[in-house]
């Protein structure tokens, strides 16, 4: 029987996700993972600064590494504060790719453009853009250089909070060319142009493992900005690539339950279902 780790019973594992749990299984060294990191590797806590990896993903990950043909973490935090929160120094061969796909961090390198032009004044514009929304002092700015995250999660009503600010965040993008990606009691205002779903197919691309592409490829993850991975994922599957999306359940976010494969509940779930992926050697 396939062991799918701590699954959502009202959400049973779809037949093309056991096809691709089971390619996966049948050449684990030709297959290419990718993990979303908050919410996914990473509990949700109220302060972003203060979200570790759960204890077990670094290992679980360190021990996967030597198995398969490429690890990937695809995050909207800077690479380095993803590695630095993970605990993920040291993994031979792991790949973080952070502000969702703009740096690249392998092997103690980060890669990164020049932050877009247009945060410098989206910074200098948003504190009365916070004052015009009536937002409470709870809102909480997260300044990531090349990018702006409005957090509510704080706030005693998050999600009005974030609703008041929503028609404002879009006009200041447009005014700053940047985009408003959306998330979990957050809107952050970012460079266009690179989302996770590009992210993981330019590094699907890149990995040549023993024949011309991967025997499967797998991607984990919380929140709407996976969604573009799953595109993904669904994208290499009419490509004759088996995938699997497996959705790190939440009571916040369901849109991503309802395209996943499989559900697992929460952080735990996902390092449970790391923890049985593969059988022992
Ligand atoms: O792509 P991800 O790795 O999932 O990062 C997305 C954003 O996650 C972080 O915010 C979320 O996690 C916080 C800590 O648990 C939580 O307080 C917040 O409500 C969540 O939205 C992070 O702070 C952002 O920079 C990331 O882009």
């Amino acid at each position: 029987m396939t062991n799918t780790g701590h699954v959502n019973p009202s959400h049973p594992l779809t037949a093309a996700g056991a096809g691709g749990l089971d390619a996966l299984r049948d050449d684990p060294a030709g297959a290419v993972l990718g993990f979303d990191f908050d919410g996914t590797l990473a509990p949700i806590v109220d302060d972003p600064a203060a979200a570790r990896a759960h204890p077990q993903a670094a290992p679980a990950l360190a021990r996967l590494a030597p198995r398969v043909a490429a690890l990937v973490v695809i995050t909207g935090r800077p690479a380095a504060v993803a590695v630095e929160h993970g605990g993920f120094e040291g993994i031979d061969g792991l790949v973080v790719l952070g502000q969702y796909g703009l740096e690249r961090w392998v092997n103690g390198e980060l890669t990164a453009p020049e932050p877009p032009p247009g945060v410098a004044e989206a910074r200098a514009k948003l504190p009365e853009i916070l004052k015009a929304s009536g937002a409470p002092a709870e809102v909480y700015v997260e300044d990531k250089g090349r990018a702006l995250a409005v957090h509510t999660r704080r706030c005693a009503e998050p999600q009005v909070a974030l609703d008041r600010l929503r028609s404002l965040m879009d006009a200041l993008a447009e005014r700053t060319g940047l985009v408003v990606e959306p998330g979990r009691f957050v809107l952050e205002l970012r460079a266009s142009g690179m989302d996770k779903g590009r992210a993981l197919r330019g590094f699907v691309d890149e990995v040549k493992p023993s024949g011309s592409r991967p025997s499967a490829v797998l991607f984990a993850g919380d929140d709407l900005g996976d969604l573009a991975a799953f595109d993904t994922i669904d994208a290499l599957r009419a490509e004759g690539v088996p995938g699997v999306k497996v959705c790190s359940g939440s009571t916040e976010v369901t849109a991503l339950a309802e395209r996943a494969d499989l559900v697992v509940d929460g952080p735990d779930g996902v390092i449970e279902f790391l923890e049985t992926l593969l059988p022992l050697e």
